[in-house]
């Protein structure tokens, strides 16, 4: 049974530290700033790859901090995501988040995890996160590349439109409900959108 509930988590607003700065944790900044470029990331390493170093010269408000991790490191941290290849650490770092109930992501490592990271597709408005339940993650990356190609560009104008529509109703909660519903009925089917060509 897959038991995973999937949040989308406004990274802007809450504290996330990053430790390690290797392949593994570029990879995993490059995917949080891609989605939320304003996220407030403190990243801890003892060392770091040049790509990252570069990476970090281009987005000046994340914080690096270049030495051993520090119980203190977690003081204010709403999220941790860790990419060391230290498993000792990763133990440490595990048990200092139970206790301080902050949730967690060990790369790779699924039985150290709170939660584990999607493969994402994006088409402006519309972000469908993908999970196989942490039994294939090449899987969810080609289902990401099977969608981004056959999912419409113009989706994104749907779901401004829908906006626009959807906040000129007026009337009581199931009016609004039906409406929406009538509009849409046809509109993701194949020839709803063949007919706008
Ligand atoms: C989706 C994505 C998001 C991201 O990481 O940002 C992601 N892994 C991605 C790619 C990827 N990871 C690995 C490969 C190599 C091929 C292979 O092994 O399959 C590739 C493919 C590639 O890179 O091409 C290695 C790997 N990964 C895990 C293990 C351990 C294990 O399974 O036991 C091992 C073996 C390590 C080893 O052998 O040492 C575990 C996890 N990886 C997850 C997420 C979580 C489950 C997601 C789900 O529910 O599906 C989970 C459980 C925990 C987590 O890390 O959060 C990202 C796709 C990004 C994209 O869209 O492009
Ligand atoms: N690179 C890959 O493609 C890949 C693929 C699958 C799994 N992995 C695994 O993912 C993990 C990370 O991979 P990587 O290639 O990014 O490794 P890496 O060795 O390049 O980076 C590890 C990072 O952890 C930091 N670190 C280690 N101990 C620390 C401590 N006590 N305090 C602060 N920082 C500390 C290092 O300074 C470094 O920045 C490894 O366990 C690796 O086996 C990597």
């Amino acid at each position: 049974m897959n038991e995973l509930f999937p949040i989308y988590v406004k990274l802007d607003q809450i504290q996330t530290l990053l430790v390690g700065a290797g392949a593994v944790g570029l990879e995993k900044l490059e995917a949080m700033i891609k989605n939320s470029p304003k996220a407030k990331i403190k990243v801890v390493a003892e060392h770091s790859i040049p790509a990252f170093d570069d990476f970090i010269k281009k987005h000046s408000h994340i914080e690096f901090i270049k030495r051993t991790f520090k119980s203190k490191d977690i003081y204010g941290i709403d999220l941790i995501i860790l990419a060391s290849n230290n498993d000792f650490l990763n133990q440490q770092i595990r048990r200092l988040a139970s206790e301080q109930h902050i949730l967690l992501n060990v790369a790779d490592t699924p039985a150290l995890c709170d939660f584990y990271l999607g493969s994402v597709v994006q088409k402006g408005n519309l972000k469908i996160g993908i999970s196989t339940n942490g039994k294939s993650p090449t899987i969810a990356k080609r289902l990401k590349e099977l969608l981004n190609e056959v999912l419409p560009e113009e989706l994104d104008d749907t779901l401004e439109l829908m906006q626009e529509l959807r906040n000129s109703l007026k009337g009581d909660f199931q009016h609004k409900v039906k409406v929406l519903n009538e509009h849409t009925k046809e509109l993701l089917s194949h020839s709803g959108y063949d007919r706008a060509d």
